[in-house]
């Protein structure tokens, strides 16, 4: 059975002022968007891989997500590991991307006829109903010429884009449940955030049994949001990044700014309250159509995939 839905059904969202954000409209079948959480939950989460309880020595054994519970498991690192004894990234031998992960980001890369991705990190990010993600730009340690995989599940998102500066204009998007955003070219380095977390989804009982997850997840996909970003790192600038850019994003906080970073941070975070949110969903019906721009085709390709995603 596909768990992407079928091609004839993608839309594509693009913005004049933003060449290279798009937005492909819920492409995850519903079922499927369930399977998706319950690899967050069950799986990711699981050590080796890293996640904040294990960073800040909460909790390091194994069934994470059961164990901390939903508002203390806040994100988990995939792929490539920042080694926090040494402070310095590990070059080998790393931890390989899970398969699905490197396909599901290979696919939508080449869909949009981006460079396609040979992804080795991944970041999931946990977001109870009053998590917020502060504004940062994913900057240090990516390969700036690959786009970025951002895919949402569960509840929706106010979705803050700016620009490469802080003082830049800021644009409310919503991010719906199933939505992939991606950012390449000059919008792979703008100033984003997640100001709120919006319920505007619930998962039916039937949509839980054919995904064949336990109703626990059904009960955390029906009250939280969980975004998965995909990355391909760039290797020569692995041994370069910065622990502090890293916790800064991580832990939610402000940690290591100045005042004035602070102060523009928090009226970046503002910014949707004063405009309004953007709406998004006149894109294109694909294969064959255009893009909401008629000068900026965009093409898509049937995809060609077996794979479990
Ligand atoms: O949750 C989101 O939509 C964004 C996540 C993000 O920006 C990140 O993980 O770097
Ligand atoms: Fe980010």
């Amino acid at each position: 059975m596909p768990r992407l839905r079928p091609i004839n059904e993608w839309t594509v969202s693009t913005f004049d002022d933003r060449p290279g954000l798009y937005i492909l409209n819920d492409v995850i079948e519903n079922y499927a968007q369930l399977k998706w959480l319950n690899r967050c939950l069950l799986e990711y989460p699981e050590p080796p891989n890293i996640t904040n309880a294990s960073v800040e020595g909460f909790y390091e054994g194994e069934n994470v997500w059961r164990t901390v519970g939903n508002q203390k498991l806040r994100w988990v690192t995939l792929g490539n590991h920042y080694n926090w004894s040494s402070k310095e990234y590990e070059k080998r031998p790393r931890f390989s991307l899970p398969t699905e992960l490197v396909e599901i980001a290979r696919i939508f890369s080449k869909l949009l006829g981006l460079k396609e991705m040979k992804s080795d990190a991944a970041i999931v990010n946990y977001y109870p109903e009053k998590a917020t993600l502060s504004p940062h730009v994913d900057r240090s340690e990516r390969d700036h010429s690959c786009p970025l995989i951002s895919i949402s599940f569960g509840q929706s998102a106010v979705y803050l884009t700016g620009g490469p500066s802080l003082d830049d204009p800021v644009e409310a998007l919503m991010l719906h449940s199933g939505d992939v955003l991606v950012m390449d070219g000059d919008q792979r380095l703008v100033y984003h955030a997640v100001p709120k977390i919006v319920k505007a989804k619930q998962f039916t009982e039937e949509e839980r049994e054919l995904a064949g997850v336990d109703k626990s997840i059904l009960t955390y996909a029906n009250s939280n949001r969980v975004n998965i970003t995909i990355r391909q790192l760039e290797e020569k600038k692995l041994a370069e990044i910065s622990l502090e850019s890293c916790m800064c994003i991580r832990t939610h906080t402000y940690r290591g700014s100045s005042t004035k970073e602070k102060y523009s941070k928090r009226t970046f975070l503002r910014a949707w309250i004063l405009s309004p949110v953007r709406e998004h969903k006149t894109g294109c019906v694909l294969p064959g159509a255009r893009s909401s721009s008629p000068t900026d085709p965009i093409r898509l390709d049937p995809p060609t995939h077996s794979g479990d995603y």
